[in-house]
């Protein structure tokens, strides 16, 4: 009986399951990586000044998205990278995964390397666009979430 009792404390007094958010599968947020060797062979990376939601405006962001119901990784950053670039890119290694919590749920937060197939990208949906040297990127305003990812790009160089 003992059992019973600690399930029906679980409940809230409005009859709402309190552990629904947490029971949902969780879902996928993939970021692309782009480097390039810029003016004078330095190697930069692009990073996106997102323009919504509020929380997140003007911070900056290794561009990609929420996968979507039946959508592969790669296929959602494609998908992602074709939508708000307007660029096609091909989808390469992963360089970093971590819990990712939002104000509208929790996110596991994927970071793989693209290789751009197309023209540059352009700020279909972003504020701006900037190619930024692995060791310049704490400089920007960036997401918090992406702090360790601009990390691991700086140890890697
Ligand atoms: N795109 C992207 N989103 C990130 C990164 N780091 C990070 O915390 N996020 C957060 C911001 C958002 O809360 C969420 C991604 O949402 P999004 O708005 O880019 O997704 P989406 O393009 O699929 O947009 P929507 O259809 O859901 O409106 O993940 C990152 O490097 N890139």
């Amino acid at each position: 009986m003992g059992e019973v009792y600690r399930v029906q404390k679980g409940w809230r007094a409005d009859g709402r399951f309190p552990l629904m958010r947490q029971t949902a599968p969780m879902r996928t947020v993939v970021a692309g990586i782009l480097e390039r060797e810029g003016p004078g062979g330095v190697r930069q990376v692009l990073v996106g000044a997102r323009s919504s939601p509020a929380w997140a405006a003007g911070q900056w962001e290794f561009p990609g998205g929420k996968v979507e119901n039946g959508e592969t990784v790669e296929g959602a950053l494609a998908r992602e990278w074709r939508e708000e670039l307007g660029a096609e890119v091909t989808v390469g290694e992963e360089v970093y995964r971590s819990h990712l919590d939002t104000p509208v749920g929790a996110f596991t937060l994927v970071a793989l390397r693209v290789r751009l197939l197309s023209d540059e990208p352009r700020p279909l949906e972003h504020r701006a666009l900037a190619w930024v040297a692995p060791a310049d990127l704490t400089r920007l305003r960036l997401l918090a979430s992406n702090v360790p990812i601009a990390a691991s790009l700086n140890r890697a160089g």
